[in-house]
């Protein structure tokens, strides 16, 4: 006992003996079908689609086709072990649930739920900037579970302080700062609806329970929510930010800083030269530059260049267990799911996150195991073919 892939067993049994099915399909790569089908037509167009015509979430997905897998055999993999630890957080697995806004939009416990099933399932949960409940109330959830803050950087430097010093207060000790997404990418399935939630009022909780945001507006949110939205649409844009001012955050965060968005080797080493202790390599789930590279064809060019320096992790198409072997392979320490971890959300609220994530880390423990690895910190890109 003691191996996620047990969970695959434990299906079977119900189905034989039990005569109970899953209730969401266990197929990853096919949760997004499931959940358009639970979806009102506005979120889902919110969380599915990408920037401009989809161009660079189609290419995440193809260039994880692209790298093969080759197994090896007679390798002993009888006794198993995916828990790690990243940047001193522990782990079940190298498997962290991104950040991601609006997550009520998928179900009506959003964070809660995401929160509460990232700590049962032994995995760290990053907590938006943009979520529709605060920085205090996912906190709790998280029950003893990590806790890690992503940062919108807004462009009022007391709003950015606020922030950060309830992430403090409230026990966060991982920072994660997102710079690719200084201004929202062009999204045509929100714009053709003329949709953007936070200007109803949806996914901007960190900031309608702001002190320093509150201050600024003239009637309390809840009276006035357009207003709250103008004033969140005035302070998050904040395209001047330039590497300069990382000691500004460096001397209100004391913990690990880990920077979101990195793309370009040569910004991998700026981040590197600016002593953060991490950086995630990804493109938003193609939800910013449409044309943009596909995040997994930057990574080991990234990995090579930094690993030995600094925590590389990684997301952006990742929608089955051999996806994390393969990025596993090519230089991240960890993963950052986004949408198929909301997609559970959709389905079943917390135990449906929960089915995903087991899935997810059966996938990987049967298919690490298959392939002849019994320790994810074995892999190398010796694992791979690029065909
Ligand atoms: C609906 C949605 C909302 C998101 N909100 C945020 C956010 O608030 N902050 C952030 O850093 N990234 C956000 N992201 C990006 C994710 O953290 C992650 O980079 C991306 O989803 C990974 O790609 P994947 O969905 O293909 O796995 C969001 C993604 C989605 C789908
Ligand atoms: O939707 C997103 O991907 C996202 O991260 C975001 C954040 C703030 C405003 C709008 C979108």
């Amino acid at each position: 006992m003691g191996h996620f892939g047990d969970h695959q067993i434990s299906i079977y049994v119900d189905g034989m003996i039990g005569g109970t099915t899953p209730s969401i399909t266990t197929d990853l790569a096919s949760l997004e079908a499931a959940a358009a089908q639970v979806l009102d037509p506005a979120p889902l167009g919110y969380i599915v689609p990408s920037a401009g015509g989809g161009s660079t979430a189609r290419a995440n997905v193809a260039a994880f086709e692209r790298w093969r897998i080759v197994p090896r055999m007679l390798r002993d993999h009888a006794t198993r072990e995916l828990a790690t630890e990243v940047l001193g957080t522990p782990m079940a697995a190298p498997v962290i649930l991104g950040p991601v806004g609006v997550q009520t939009l998928a179900h009506p416990d959003g964070e809660l739920a995401s929160a509460r099933a990232a700590t049962a399932m032994g995995l760290p949960f990053v907590q938006s900037t943009q979520a529709d409940h605060s920085i205090e109330q996912v906190a709790e959830a998280s029950g003893d579970g990590a806790r890690w803050y992503q940062l919108y950087w807004p462009s009022d430097p007391e709003l950015c302080e606020s922030f950060l010093a309830r992430a403090r207060a409230a026990g966060y000790t991982h920072l994660v700062v997102t710079l690719d997404t200084t201004l929202l990418g062009w999204r045509p399935k929100d714009l053709d609806r003329g949709y953007l939630p936070f200007l109803a009022n949806q996914g901007i909780a960190t900031y309608t329970s702001d002190p320093v945001f509150n201050a600024r507006l003239e009637k309390p949110a809840a009276e006035d929510p357009v207003a709250a939205g103008i004033a969140f649409a005035g302070v998050f844009p904040n395209p001047g930010l330039t590497w300069d001012q990382l000691p500004w955050l460096r001397e209100r965060w004391p913990g690990p800083i880990v920077l979101k968005g990195i793309q370009h080797v040569d910004d991998a080493r700026l981040a590197r030269d600016h002593g953060v202790e991490g950086i995630v390599v990804s493109n938003h789930g193609g939800r910013q530059v449409d044309g943009a590279v596909a995040s997994l064809d930057v990574l080991p060019a990234i990995a090579e260049a930094v690993g030995d320096d600094l925590c590389v992790l990684f997301d952006s198409g990742v929608r089955s267990g051999p996806d994390v072997l393969k990025a596993l392979a090519l230089g991240a320490e960890a993963v950052l799911l986004g949408r198929p971890y909301l997609y559970g959300l959709a389905l079943g609220g917390q135990p449906g996150v929960e089915h995903v994530l087991r899935c997810l880390l059966a996938e990987l423990d049967l298919t690490l195991a298959n392939a002849g690895y019994a320790d994810h910190r074995d892999l190398s890109p010796d694992a791979l073919v690029r065909t």
